[in-house]
């Protein structure tokens, strides 16, 4: 075969590391000679049974940006996940993650890269705060002489301090995926890949993960993260992108995505009845009702007049207005299908 050695190819991406790497501690760029850093073209996997789990898959996480990949079960997520961070190999197509090739040069991207995949794998019989210790121990470039600071102020980033005495087996779900992006924290990472990081949380744990994911980013983190939970994705999130059994539907800035989707007009009303039977005659698609509320797709008409024709019907209007559309409804739109909440 043409073209460098293995042991070429990794001196040269050594060097590549060492020009593409900021600063340690850069919060913000200058001129920034990557600007992304996720980058898939074509990317596809097929297993060994013939499953096409990622087809073709163009991908392209903003550098800084808190990265949505929102798709229902099956619809290649966690394959392509594995693919990014070099645990499987394509079928076809290339990544680069942090500007390198993956999984070729895993072993320089994946110590800037913090990941808490399919749950962590933690030691039951020991206290949270020992897990972390041994995830420090285990890592070659950590000083061990900072260890003890190190894991404390981990453990105080997730919320943990409490627990850190507590065996991991007494974890709560909630507390493991705390203690698992705990480790994934233990270093200053350039980007951080989670799947479904608020997985077993309740309401006030998923705040604070949300919380904590911001701050990251504020400190110019990139974060990665997989979710079935679309007002999730819509309150942490500034890009998303959707997958649907193995190909990409859409990426793009939150806002923007559900921007593309058409808004409800939504009526209330004391005569939900009469208010149906107008709006349908007046052009309005797919009209649904719900006690005093109806509503359906805006007709293309003028909505003055949509609202005269319900006056003139003699249909009392309490309220009349245009709801802006959420990720949701983009999601439905793009997809055809409703999101598994449950998965
Ligand atoms: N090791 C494997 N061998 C064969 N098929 C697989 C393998 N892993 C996943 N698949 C199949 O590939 C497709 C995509 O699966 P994947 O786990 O990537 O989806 P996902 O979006 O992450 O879903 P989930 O949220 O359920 O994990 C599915 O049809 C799945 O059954």
């Amino acid at each position: 075969m043409d073209g460098p050695s293995a042991t070429e190819r990794d001196a040269q991406e050594a060097g590549d590391a060492e020009r593409r790497a900021p600063a340690p501690g850069r919060t913000e760029a200058g001129p920034d000679v990557q600007e992304s850093v996720i980058e898939a073209r074509g990317l596809t996997k097929r297993y060994r049974g013939g499953q096409l789990a990622v087809d073709g898959l163009d991908l392209i996480v903003p550098a800084r940006s808190v990265f949505g990949f929102l798709g229902p079960n099956g619809s290649g997520k966690t394959t392509t996940i594995r693919m990014l961070m070099g645990l499987i190999e394509p079928t076809a197509g290339t990544a680069r993650v942090l500007g390198r090739p993956m999984p070729r040069a895993a072993r320089a991207v994946l110590p800037q890269v913090g990941a808490l995949i399919e749950g962590p794998a933690l030691y039951g019989f020991l206290s949270g705060r020992d897990n972390l210790l041994r995830y420090d121990t285990a890592d070659p470039t950590a000083d061990p002489r900072t260890r003890r600071v190190r894991v404390a102020a981990a453990l105080d980033r997730v919320g943990l301090n409490a627990a850190a005495g507590k065996k991991a087996k007494a974890y709560s779900l909630g507390m493991k995926q705390r203690l698992g992006l705990a480790a994934a924290l233990l270093q200053p990472r350039r980007l951080l890949v989670l799947d479904e990081p608020t997985n077993g949380l309740d309401p006030q744990g998923m705040r604070e993960i949300r919380t904590l994911i911001r701050e990251l980013a504020a400190d110019g983190t990139t974060v990665f993260l997989s979710s079935h939970l679309l007002d999730e994705i819509e309150q942490v999130c500034t890009h998303a992108a959707v997958m649907a059994r193995g190909r990409l539907v859409a990426q793009g800035a939150v806002a923007d995505l559900a921007a593309g989707a058409r808004g409800r007009l939504v009526v209330t009303t004391p005569d939900p009845a009469e208010a149906a039977r107008v709006l349908k005659e007046q052009g309005v698609a797919d009209v649904t009702s719900d006690g005093d509320r109806v509503a359906g797709e805006p007709p293309a008409r003028d909505l003055a007049e949509v609202n005269a024709a319900l006056v003139a019907a003699g249909v009392r209007v309490r309220g009349f207005t245009v709801e802006r559309a959420s990720l949701e409804d983009a999601f439905v739109a793009l997809t055809g299908e409703g999101f598994d909440v449950a998965g």
